[in-house]
């Protein structure tokens, strides 16, 4: 209340009326986070506002100006490590290490990003054995499955094929370290913010470190292959090393450093997996779901699909005939404009004062994030905004056909338009100072995955609807339970 007194002396706040009201519409707004948002945002149209979260009074940015003061300032002033460490503990879940060694970022940045036509082939082959044994489907009947527990597994195995190769991607331990890890730390750290006092928590991390131990089994798990990778590399044989991501956080330089400690490189590892496992299996749940309620869409991709890539030969498939697939690229583009992985989205905690470019002032130890929903769903912006159209992003003229991989120039309106192309308008890979370097990595495979699903399989919904995704505060999950019926195709592609 105190806080969010002072925050209303600058700021428009959402449910900000006497004392008790404004608790009560703090609980409220955790059930219906984002309708809460929306009602807000029209209401403040074209300003910042404050939100009250969770105890926190967060300051919302919608507009281009507010959002790119957001997310151009300096580490120092508005902090993302920060917002993570406070928003997820991971100093007492993981440890300190987990937010503030950030060698993998240029690993991603450069050698994933420039090996990604050299590992297509690795994912392809990967995703073809994970189909056929995770999924294991016949031509003569439907099976029922539910793609939130089935196609987080297939990612995380194809995911790993390139971060560690393809004996520890199959490993039964290291992949159940994994699917767990996630949520484990998501869960834990929420608990231990809400309601362990500051005081406690490194006791409670203690212990939680203790049962789960993630970064101990991390250890464990790459120990035999690093220490063969550092003796290869001792010999002067390190072009022995696989082309992989484990191979690229070793060669890493970090802080004067040439050598890492297993330790140090398992905590790359499980931190390139947390940001990258739970968004792209989430985006590729949403896209499936959309591709089931809305059948017609399968019959327009399956036709591209057939047209630039051989259904016979996965493996054959290459980075430029998967690009030319603009409806595809369109389709996931869509329902990742429609489907946000939280209404609150990149979240910045104030460490000194932080002034927008319009002059208003917020004080340290504040969240600003922006609020992603009101945005992505702004009529001013989009026709028909909260409409799903699948082709929204392939119809601007001279789009189909066109080989949009050159066009990485954001001058270029093509660019734009196309999955991995950012602005204020599309920020599901956010933008600025932090923007996602992985998301040439996840729309590739994301890509490879949703086209072998459209031409190997026939899908439906089992319950003959779209289930609405779940809720909780302002984050965001496909819907849980949902179920979707599969068929092998008569003319099934691949092995
Ligand atoms: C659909 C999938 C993905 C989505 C929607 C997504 C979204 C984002 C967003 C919004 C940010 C910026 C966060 C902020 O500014 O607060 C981000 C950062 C980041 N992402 Fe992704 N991401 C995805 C996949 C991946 C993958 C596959 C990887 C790794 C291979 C990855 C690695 C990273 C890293 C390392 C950062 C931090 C960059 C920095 O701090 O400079 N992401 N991601």
């Amino acid at each position: 209340w105190e806080k969010g007194k002072r925050k209303q002396a600058e700021l428009p706040s959402r449910g900000f009326g006497n004392l008790w009201m404004s608790y009560i519409t703090s609980i409220s707004n955790v059930i219906r986070t984002k309708a809460a948002i929306q009602v807000a945002a029209k209401r403040y149209y074209g300003q910042l506002f404050t939100f009250p979260l969770f105890g926190e009074w967060v300051v919302l940015t919608t507009t281009k100006e507010h959002v790119k003061d957001q997310l151009n300032a300096p580490e120092s002033i508005l902090s993302m490590e920060a917002a993570t460490e406070e928003l997820l503990q991971t100093h007492h879940t993981v440890g300190p290490l987990f937010c503030s060694e950030t060698y993998h970022i240029p690993a991603i940045k450069t050698a994933l990003n420039l090996n990604l036509a050299n590992k297509l082939p690795d994912i392809l082959d990967e995703m073809l054995l994970a189909f056929n044994e995770e999924l294991n489907l016949s031509e003569d009947r439907w099976s029922s499955l539910r793609p939130t527990t089935i196609f987080p597994a297939i990612i995380t195995r194809v995911s790993n094929r390139v971060f560690v190769g393809p004996k520890l991607c199959r490993n039964s331990k290291y992949r159940k370290l994994l699917n767990g890890f996630s949520d484990d730390i998501i869960t834990g750290g929420a608990i231990i913010r809400m309601v362990v006092p500051g005081l406690l928590r490194p006791a409670v991390g203690w212990l939680f470190q203790l049962v789960f131990g993630h970064h101990r089994r991390m250890t464990h798990l790459l120990a035999a292959d690093i220490t063969e990778r550092q003796r290869n590399r001792e010999t002067g044989n390190a072009h022995l090393n696989p082309n992989d991501m484990l191979t690229w956080l070793m060669d890493q330089p970090w802080e004067g450093r040439t050598e890492h400690a297993p330790e140090s490189l398992a905590m790359r590892m499980l931190n390139v997996n947390f940001v990258a496992l739970h968004t792209t299996s989430r985006a590729y749940i949403h896209a499936l779901y959309h591709l089931v309620a809305q059948p017609e869409y399968v019959l327009i991709l399956r036709s591209e699909l057939e047209t630039y890539l051989d259904p016979k030969n996965p493996l054959a498939w290459s980075k430029e005939a998967l690009a030319r697939c603009v409806n595809l690229d369109s389709f996931i583009k869509e329902s990742l404009r429609l489907n946000v992985h939280s209404a609150m989205w990149m979240p910045r905690l104030t460490l000194t004062p932080f002034e927008f470019s319009d002059g208003t002032i917020v004080q340290p130890n504040n969240f600003i994030a922006t609020a992603i929903t009101a945005v992505h769903e702004d009529e001013t912006i989009y026709d028909h905004a909260t409409k799903f159209d699948g082709l929204r992003f392939s119809k601007t003229e001279g789009s189909v056909g066109v080989d949009l991989d050159v066009g990485m120039d954001a001058t270029n309106p093509l660019w734009m338009q196309r999955l991995t192309g950012t602005s204020s308008s599309y920020l599901t890979f956010g933008g600025g100072r932090h923007i996602c370097p992985g998301r040439f990595f996840a729309s590739l495979q994301i890509k490879c995955l949703l086209a072998f699903l459209i031409l190997r399989y026939d899908m439906r919904l089992a319950d003959g609807m779209r289930l609405s995704d779940s809720w909780l505060g302002p984050v965001s999950t496909p819907a849980k339970r949902a179920q979707v019926l599969f068929r092998k195709r008569g003319a099934a592609v691949g092995r």
